[in-house]
């Protein structure tokens, strides 16, 4: 049909190509989760299955675009995905990645809903909106997640707060919200303390502090500057490359053979000087792009992830996690008497987020 005298509708269409070597965000929101979670009985004010389920279609997303996702992170119905800076999907297409991403996650979610929900059927078919918002450098995705990571502390505070005053104080809504109105954190902190003897940090780490996937390597220890020579899996050259240290040493051997030998000894000394810097630039590059393809686990955690310790590589190897037990459910008994949510091993997500930026 190209020839045809319709073909000119074609102009119509504008390209939406977002910048280059920039992070790309898409969140996605469940649309009237308000009305969606009420007709479904989902338990006040978390439902540890439902978050679960988001979780399940999340990871479905992480699945089907490994290597161009990074990292996720979730909350009620929002979840939030870290593309790659590298990232060619779709040619960098804003409409195509959001589309085709709010698409995986909405039909992964009505897929796997009988698994999460064995004894309520799903009443009518749920829907998620999506945005794309594009960031310069690792400073501000960082400060993104952060955003969300506090933004899901202060709302699970008002409503594990609201809801312990309508539920156990037998408030209505309206009087709950007036009670709450004008308090701060501490003071909701000491309501649900002396009022309703609960410690609001003992909570699931899953209400509090949200939901993080990121891919690791397959031992779950966080990637170290010094670990990936001796485990590599990649050929002996890539091996020695992506040690800096060989990779230096092995820069002087190959320097008379880079280029011609300057007469004047301080343009030969700059001359050398900048190629050293290009080599350990390239042995940098590789080493990232080895430690990049050890990445085959996808973890699942309910840690902190404003603070360093997420995405600093620690002094110290941590202990290898156990992660067999944090596997993903396989059937709705497994949901409901397993709790994977409640799995110490997704509370500690020391050093994980190294692998984020690697690119
Ligand atoms: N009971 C319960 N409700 C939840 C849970 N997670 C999400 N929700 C509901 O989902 C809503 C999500 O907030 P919003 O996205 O602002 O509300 P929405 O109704 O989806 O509105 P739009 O996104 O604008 O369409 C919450 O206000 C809750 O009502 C849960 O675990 N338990
Ligand atoms: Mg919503």
């Amino acid at each position: 049909m190209a020839g045809t005298k319709f073909a000119y509708v074609r102009n119509f269409e504008l390209p939406d190509s977002v910048i280059p070597d920039t992070y790309l965000v898409v969140r996605i929101d469940g649309k009237g989760f308000h009305k969606f979670s009420k007709a479904h009985d989902f338990a006040k004010p978390n439902d540890a299955a439902a978050l679960e389920l988001m979780n399940e279609a999340a990871r479905y997303v992480m699945q089907s675009l490994k290597g161009q996702v990074a990292l996720a992170f979730g909350e009620s119905d929002e979840y939030s995905f870290l593309l790659r800076k590298s990232t060619t999907l779709y040619s960098r297409r804003n409409s195509k990645i959001t589309t085709h991403i709010v698409s995986l996650f909405t039909s992964a979610y009505v897929w796997n809903w009988s698994k999460f929900f064995p004894n309520q059927p799903l009443l009518h078919p749920p829907s998620f909106d999506g945005r794309m918002v594009v960031y310069p450098n690792d400073q501000v995705v960082r400060d993104y997640f952060s955003w969300r990571q506090a933004d899901t502390h202060i709302n699970n505070l008002y409503n594990t707060a609201f809801w312990a005053l309508v539920l156990q104080g037998g408030r209505t809504e309206q009087e709950a919200t007036k009670e709450l109105e004008g308090t701060f954190s501490a003071d909701k902190h000491e309501i649900l303390h002396t009022k309703f003897g609960i410690n609001y940090d003992q909570l699931p780490p899953i209400f509090r502090k949200g939901t993080t996937l990121v891919w690791t390597t397959n031992t779950s220890e966080p990637l170290t500057p010094t670990q990936d020579a001796g485990s590599s899996t990649t050929s002996p050259s890539k091996t020695t490359a992506s040690h800096p240290g060989l990779a230096e040493s092995s820069v002087d051997a190959d320097e008379a053979s880079q280029g011609p030998v300057l007469a004047n000894a301080k343009d030969e000394k700059l001359r050398l000087k900048i190629e050293r810097k290009r080599a350990a630039k390239d042995a940098k590059k590789q080493e990232k792009r080895d430690k990049k393809a050890q990445l085959s686990t996808l973890r699942t955690l309910h840690c902190d992830i404003i603070g360093q310790d997420f995405w600093q590589a620690p002094q110290v190897a941590t202990q290898p996690a156990q992660h067999g037990s944090a596997q993903i459910p396989q059937s709705a008994r497994d949901v409901s008497s397993s709790q994977p949510w409640n799995d110490p091993v997704r509370f500690d997500g020391t050093g994980l987020g190294v692998s984020v930026f690697l690119d």
